[in-house]
């Protein structure tokens, strides 16, 4: 089995995670959890995303959060931006690096964007070619590679036509998306084989949400086909609230653990991040879905 020698982490929750949480997290608190997840080694940590206060209320602080953390240098903060308005409220704000989002299902791009897949393509090359005018680093979500919550299955055919026509807009690393977790090992395989036709397998990351508890599974096929970006979540927080039924994101306490097992290197120190998660479990007042920090608790 051949394996990459190190894996690009890139931490979601403070954005994908809590989005969907119930619970309205203090701007402080936020801004010390970002602050601890950078603390922690993660080189990537996505904090927030420039949407309407109506769209998603749980993130209407994200100007105060990209302005108030506390930036390391070598670690990269993108920001989700939806739309041209998004990215100039971003940049606005101080944004460095920014995530697109486009979708292989019309369903979901309707729902989560309200738009068609080639008006949301449309809008991401727009941010796409500002964004690298200026500097700022780029990664574009493609949701719905796996399955889509409104549009059942979705081809591996339409998947892969589309990530092709965002790298065609020069987007820099498409981040395979599976949005409600229903992709399966053999699955993912034939995704990115197809993908990886057109796309450089070094532009590829993956997020894949875990309802269905594949996604461990799922990320091991991926790293096996010489992907070496992965998304992840700590405490397994979040999910989108435009995919019915879809939980957090594979626990990033738990994709950690099993790269280290491997002799993966990632930067992460694992008691940092366990620290981190601990943090924000208090302040959602929940107990964490990582099974790793579930373990490590009791020990
Ligand atoms: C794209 C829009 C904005 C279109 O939303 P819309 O309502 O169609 O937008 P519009 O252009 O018609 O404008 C409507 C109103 O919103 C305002 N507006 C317009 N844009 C902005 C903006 N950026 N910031 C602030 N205000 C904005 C605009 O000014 C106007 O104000 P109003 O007249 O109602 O007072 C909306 O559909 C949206 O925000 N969608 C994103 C929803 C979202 O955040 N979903 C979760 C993230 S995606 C995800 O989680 C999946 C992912 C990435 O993790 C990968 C995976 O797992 O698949």
């Amino acid at each position: 089995m051949q394996l990459p020698e190190r894996v690009r982490i890139v931490e979601v929750s403070p954005r994908d995670g809590l989005q969907n949480e119930v619970v309205q997290v203090s701007t402080e608190a936020k801004i010390t959890y970002i602050d601890l997840l950078s603390r922690a080694g993660l080189p990537v940590v996505e904090i927030t995303s420039c949407v309407p206060a109506k769209w998603v209320p749980q993130l209407a602080d994200h100007a105060e959060v990209i302005q108030s953390i506390s930036r390391l240098p070598h670690v990269i903060y993108p920001v989700l931006v939806p739309n041209s308005r998004g990215f100039e409220d971003a940049l606005a704000a101080g944004a460095s690096a920014v995530s697109v989002i486009a979708s292989a299902s019309e369903g979901f791009s309707k729902k989560n964007s309200n738009c068609t897949i080639a008006e949301g393509l449309e809008r991401c090359g727009e941010i796409i070619d500002r964004a690298l005018t200026k500097g700022l680093a780029v990664r574009g979500y493609l949701s719905c590679t796996l399955g889509c919550p409104y549009d059942g299955e979705i081809s591996v055919e339409k998947v892969r036509q589309v990530a092709a026509q965002l790298y065609q807009l020069g987007c820099p690393e498409i981040v395979l998306s599976d949005t409600i977790g229903v992709g399966t090992p053999g699955k993912v395989q034939a995704m990115i084989e197809a993908v990886a036709e057109t796309i450089p397998i070094e532009k590829l990351a993956v997020h894949f949400h875990d309802t269905y508890g594949q996604a461990l599974a799922n990320i091991l096929s991926a790293l096996e086909l010489g992907v070496a970006i992965v998304d992840s979540s700590v405490a397994g927080l979040g999910g989108c609230p435009y995919a019915r039924g879809a939980s957090g994101n594979v626990a990033t306490e738990d994709l950690l653990y099993m790269l280290n097992g491997l002799n993966i290197a990632t930067g992460v120190d694992l008691g940092k991040l366990l620290d981190a998660g601990n943090y924000i479990c208090q302040q959602l007042g929940r107990v964490s879905r990582s099974k790793v920090a579930l373990a490590m608790s009791e020990c």
